[in-house]
């Protein structure tokens, strides 16, 4: 196993929802406006919980397919999304316990930080404004910053590159499957939190380097 000892690091990337930002509530407010102006049926937490990770093309599929609609509604349904999550974006989310310190402890341990999720950008930096978390970040990047996403490694690669720091001397913190895979296809190590959204599963059974409880248990 790769020690996550931070002498090992100069930069670390930083998940966002479910790692920095529970984030469910905002999920769970613009993706039901968004089957309320569909007139379709509303989803729950725990459906949301589960589905959340791949970016919001996923999600939006995923809950088409759940309240049993057409596929061809996408259209409609992502641009209601996006209205509605803009509308609140941060009203029902709350950073978890640890992130400010863990992060100012990281940054104050001289590692440069990148915040990459599969958010839609457009959605992502507002959100760790409104928190004011976005001055830790060096970068910030969003699901369709790159031409793929986590777990696909390419955004990973694409971020160490943005850094100036090769993937093994880059720390991956996240909080599902997604970023563990997508890390270890990069090279870099990983450490999962225990808190957040792995699609259902438990945190424990994934491949990662460590799994922790809170963002300032790493330094
Ligand atoms: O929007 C999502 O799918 C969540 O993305 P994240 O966990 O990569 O931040
Ligand atoms: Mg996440």
């Amino acid at each position: 196993m790769v020690s996550h000892a931070l002498e090992n690091f100069d930069a670390a990337i930083v998940d966002l929802d479910g790692t920095m930002i529970d984030t469910l509530g905002d999920f769970d407010v613009a993706l039901n406006a968004m089957l309320d102006d569909l007139s379709l049926s509303r989803v729950d937490r725990a459906f949301i919980e589960q589905t959340v990770g791949k970016g919001s093309e996923h999600l939006i599929r995923s809950t088409l397919a759940h309240v049993g609609s057409e596929a061809s509604a996408f259209g409609a349904a992502w641009a209601r999304y996006q209205h509605h999550y803009l509308r609140i974006n941060g009203e029902h989310a709350a950073v978890y316990p640890g992130v400010r310190e863990g992060l100012h402890a990281l940054r104050a341990r001289g590692l440069v930080l990148a915040c990459l999720t599969n958010k839609p950008t457009a959605f992502a930096r507002p959100l760790l404004e409104k928190k004011g978390l976005d001055g830790y970040f060096a970068q910030v990047f969003g699901g369709d910053a790159f031409e793929r996403k986590k777990p696909d490694p390419l955004p990973l690669l694409k971020t160490c590159e943005a850094l100036g720091v090769p993937p093994s001397r880059v720390l991956m913190v996240g909080d599902s499957s997604n970023d563990a895979r997508a890390a270890r296809a990069a090279g870099c190590p990983v450490v999962l939190v225990s808190y957040g959204y792995n699609h259902g599963e438990p945190v424990h059974a994934v491949d990662a380097d460590g799994v922790i409880d809170r963002l300032d248990a790493l330094a």
